[in-house]
Order: structure tokens, then sequence, then C-alpha cells
């Protein structure tokens, strides 16, 4: 073993543990406003009031754009589009795919808000902050949440192009304690600990499995296990072998902490998958990688089938009455 050397004595005794050099990803601003644990009811009502001052009709339903999927807010009409970077505490769309507005309008009768735009844990925002615009549609008075995203297909009988219906999620973030209700709990938001078994509302999902026959659908809509892994990198094979054995059937990087956060303040749920490559299960040579530019161009190539599905489900989901 080499002698203690007294500079690395003088070395330790300078070593600044990293907790007090590294910057947290978020911070106390000194007013009050942001912490660590998420900004307070108040902060985000002042958000609320922003937007509805914004808006001449309340939306009852809230749609979460998936990457390439950004197209569907087009389909609103009397549109009014507000930039993230223009509304009080929001943060700012970093990822090619996810254009950053939020679109106020209607499809058909049904006056909706729709994100071009989603925020990511990869991107550097802690979970909480993902999950704000959740909580500020809550707060403006939406009532259901129709999360999309672009997955990648585990299960072996998916097909690059399906679309599947989220049955459910495996929370993996979650199993390592990181979750977007961690911290103090305001009641006034929901429970400290939110029931999770009816997730995904049962009605939605029967109705969109009803709307995708009547649409000639019923090839590539399935019904599925998603789960979110933190990104950005895609998975290992050894990874997506393990996933597979768990029950996984599509695999992304976000949607499981936006439902959570929508099931704690008591909104529907419902949430779609666009299949948008095949995981790669197996270390063949000639096995192909994931990447964005193809997640992308699937999102463009179902663009036409995603908007019409979607709006004949918001015309659908507007006209029940759902216990979530
Ligand atoms: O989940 P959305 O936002 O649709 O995007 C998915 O596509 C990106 C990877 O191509 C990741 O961000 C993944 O989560
Ligand atoms: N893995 C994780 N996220 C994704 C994928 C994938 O294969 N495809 C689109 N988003």
């Amino acid at each position: 073993m080499a002698p203690i050397n007294a500079n690395d004595i003088n070395d330790a005794k300078n070593f600044v543990p990293a907790k007090q050099v590294l910057p947290e990803v978020e911070t106390d601003n000194g007013n009050g406003k942001a912490s660590s644990k998420g900004y307070s009811y108040e902060t985000l009502q002042e958000t609320a009031n922003f937007l509805l001052s914004r808006i001449s009709e309340i939306p009852s339903i809230g749609v979460i754009c998936g990457s390439g999927m950004g197209s569907l807010a087009e389909i609103i009409k009397e549109a009014v589009r507000i930039p993230y970077e223009d509304i009080p505490n929001f943060p700012v769309s970093t990822v090619e795919g996810h254009h950053g507005q939020l679109v106020f309008g209607n499809i058909g009768d049904v006056a909706v808000v729709a994100m071009q735009g989603r925020f990511h844990y990869y991107e550097g925002y802690p979970l909480w902050k993902c999950c704000l615009p959740v909580r500020v549609m809550k707060l403006i008075g939406v009532k259901t949440l129709i999360a999309t995203n672009a997955a990648g297909g585990l299960n072996p009988t998916y097909k690059i192009g399906d679309v599947m219906i989220v049955r459910d999620h495996i929370n993996m973030m979650g199993f390592a304690g990181n979750n977007p209700l961690h911290g103090p709990n305001d009641e006034r938001f929901g429970p400290r600990f939110p029931p999770m078994s009816k997730a995904y509302n049962y009605e939605f999902r029967k109705i969109a499995k009803e709307v995708a026959q009547e649409l000639n659908m019923e090839n590539i809509i399935r019904e599925g296990v998603y789960t979110c892994l933190g990104g950005p990198n895609f998975e290992t094979v050894a990874e997506l072998n393990m996933l597979k054995m768990v029950g996984v059937d599509a695999v992304g990087m976000s949607t499981v902490h936006e439902v959570i956060t929508a099931r704690h303040c008591d909104m529907n749920v419902f949430a779609l998958s666009l299949i948008t490559n095949e995981c790669v299960t197996s270390y063949a040579d000639d096995a192909g990688e994931a990447n964005h530019e193809e997640v992308l161009d699937v999102g463009r190539m179902r663009q036409d089938i995603l908007r019409k599905y979607v709006s004949v489900l918001i015309d659908r989901f507007s006209k029940i009455e759902t216990n979530p």
C-alpha cells in the first residue's frame, strides 16, 4: 500500500460534499414560490388564473401530444395558442417533436386544451415539474386527461404503427422512490396515498375499443401495459428482456408520472401508445437499433388516423358520466 501523503490529507480537508457544490435541479428561489418539492397550490393557481384570463371557454378534456404526434392539436378549431415561455411557472420543451405550446379551443362541440410538447425527466426536470401542467389543467377545470405517447413495442405480436390502449402501467422509476407525488402532500390536490389499481378508466377503454371497430382500426388496435424508464438512452437488450418477463407490452419515457398526478387529483384518465419501433430483444448482428427519427416518422405516418380516432374519442368521452 502507498504511504499516506500529507497533500492527500490536505486535499481531503478541502473536500466539499457533492450536496453543497452541485446545484439542485430546482431550488427555493427566495420568494417561497419554487422548491425541490414542487410549486404550491397558490402558485399553480396563479398559472391557472393567467390561462383562464386568456380563454373564453373552460376545457373539459386535456390532451398531451406524444413525440411526433403534435399534429393532434391541429384539429382544434378557434385555437388560442399560448407558448410555454409565456406561461408563468411553466417549464419549456427541449425535445425535437415537441412544439412547446398549449392549444385551447374546440374539437367538435367539446372545449379542450392540448399540450403540444410534454416534459420528460431526462430533460432535467424533476418528475413533479414534468407533471405541473396536469395540475394546472385540473385547476382550470379539466376533468379528463388523454395522454398519448410514442413507445417501443415489446410484445412480439405488436407491429410498428399499432396503437395500444393503455390498460395499466408499471412505474419503474417509482420502484426506486422517484415519484411525482414525492414530498409533502397538499390535500387540496389529493390524498397522501392515492390508489392506482383503476388508473386507466374502464369505460373509456371499452369505448375506445368500440370506436376502433367503427373506424375499421381493429387490426391495429391493441390493449396492454406501458412502462416508463428515465431515458434518454433507449434500452439494452437485457433490460428489454427483463421488462418483457414482467409483463410490459410497450416501453417509453413519459406518461406514467402524468397519469399518477392526474389520478391523485381525481381526473379521469385515458392513454394511448403509438408503437413507433420494435424493441430490440436479440443480440443478432442484423437486429436494428431504436432511434428518435424513426419515432417521429411513424408519428407522422399515423397522424391522420390518430387525429380521427382521438376526435371521435373526445366526442364520446364527453358524453358519458364516469366515476374516475
Ligand atoms: O413519450 P413521448 O413524449 O411520446 O416520447 C417518446 O419518444 C422519445 C424517444 O424517441 C421519448 O421522449 C419517449 O418518451
Ligand atoms: N424505448 C423507450 N422510449 C421510446 C421508445 C423505446 O423503444 N420508442 C419511443 N419511445
